[in-house]
């Protein structure tokens, strides 16, 4: 048979190529690397061959022009909610005023030493529009990835971090002081911007005992921790009284070896024995894994890199198409197992799907 380059996809991984077709290496291995030997990346897809929801990746006018306000447009469109990444290429504002009343917008923030920037996103956020805060504690400092060492990643011209206005100073006297022999300048680059620099711009010194009252003194808004990987971890969710969880080990991008998030997740939802809301992304593909991570007591399930190919593919349409098949692929599964609505699906609804670990 003749291949068909113009087939439709039909599935979420039928993306994946043709992304990979259209970027440049440098930015395909960006979004595609997990740290070191991948072990981890390649786990959260194996375990998940077991509402949905976009989960913040930074710099998304690298897949596509329209970058994050494809993405804001088509998850209008969808319904659900889009959570923006510190690490925009548009700004905040932007991409929340291509939304409209039927998606929520969080904010996913990196908090730094110098808290004033930080505080100054949170009042631009809160201002904005945006519902709530989801503070990543995964990335303390970045993972290995050894392809971005390797490609020399930069954020290519002509995009920016606009979050930030030109010239915001975000790290502190002693930070830059520290920094000295490594950084050129503590002003946000323009468009040299390599993860690893990001990385010592971020406070990795936040503690349970630090983060949570801090948010709490600046903002009314409901705080998500992202990153949460432990029964142990969920339980000092409950007692410093965050809002909500989210099971996530980064895409594989941070610790490789960790486990993947599905199997993860039974003990996390035990831990926090229904006093918060709990989420889960990392390896999501179809709706059955979506379902799945229901069953298991999620609350919401949230794709990374599948809107990313999705935008890089079709910008708006692309991404929307994603998130469309995985809805449907999710209906039929609940289809085939008697679940009339989201909260049919339960633990019991597993004992007919394979074991994650197979
Ligand atoms: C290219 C890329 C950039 C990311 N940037 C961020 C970020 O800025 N902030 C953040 O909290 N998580 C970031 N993540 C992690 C995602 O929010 C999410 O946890 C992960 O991509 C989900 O896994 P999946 O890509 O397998 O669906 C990034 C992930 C990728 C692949
Ligand atoms: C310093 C963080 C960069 C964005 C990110 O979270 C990622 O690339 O995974």
């Amino acid at each position: 048979m003749a291949p068909n380059a113009m087939a439709k996809p039909t599935c979420v991984n039928d993306y994946e190529p043709l992304a990979k077709d259209r970027l440049p290496k440098m930015v395909w291995d960006y979004y595609a690397a997990g740290a070191n030997d991948m072990l981890t990346l390649q786990d959260n897809t194996r375990a998940f061959l077991n509402p949905i929801c976009v989960a913040p990746s930074a710099l998304q006018k690298m897949a596509h022009p329209d970058g994050e306000e494809a993405v804001s447009r088509a998850v209008a469109k969808f319904g659900s909610a889009m959570v923006l990444s510190t690490y925009s290429t548009t700004p905040l504002e932007t991409v929340i005023a291509q939304g409209g009343p039927d998606c929520s917008y969080w904010f996913q923030l990196y908090l730094y030493q110098n808290r004033p920037v930080s505080a100054d996103l949170i009042r631009r956020a809160e201002a904005a529009g945006y519902r709530a805060l989801v503070l990543t504690v995964d990335t303390p400092m970045i993972g290995r990835r050894l392809p971005d060492a390797r490609n020399g990643f930069h954020l290519p011209k002509p995009w920016r971090l606009a979050n930030f206005p030109p010239e915001t100073r975000i790290l502190t006297a002693s930070q830059r002081a520290a920094l000295a022999a490594k950084a050129t300048s503590d002003v946000v680059p323009g468009t040299r911007v390599i993860t690893e620099d990001l990385s010592n711009r971020t406070d990795s010194t936040l503690t349970w005992k630090t983060a949570i009252p801090w948010l709490r003194q600046v903002t009314n808004l409901p705080i998500v921790l992202k990153g949460i990987l432990t029964r142990a971890d969920a339980e000092l969710a409950v007692a410093h009284d965050v809002d909500a969880i989210w099971v996530s080990n980064h895409a594989g991008r941070q610790l490789d070896t960790v486990q993947a998030t599905i199997d993860a997740l039974r003990d996390v939802v035990d831990g926090a024995a229904g006093q918060l809301e709990v989420y889960c992304d990392s390896g999501v593909r179809t709706g059955v894994d979506v379902f799945r991570a229901l069953a298991l007591g999620a609350r919401a399930v949230f794709i990374g890199r599948p809107a990313l190919w999705g935008l890089t593919v079709d910008g708006e349409a692309g991404v929307r198409d994603v998130l469309g098949i995985l809805q449907e692929e999710l209906e039929t599964s609940m289809a085939l197992t008697g679940c009339a609505s989201v909260a049919d699906i339960e633990p019991q609804c597993l004992t007919m799907t394979l074991p994650s670990n197979l």
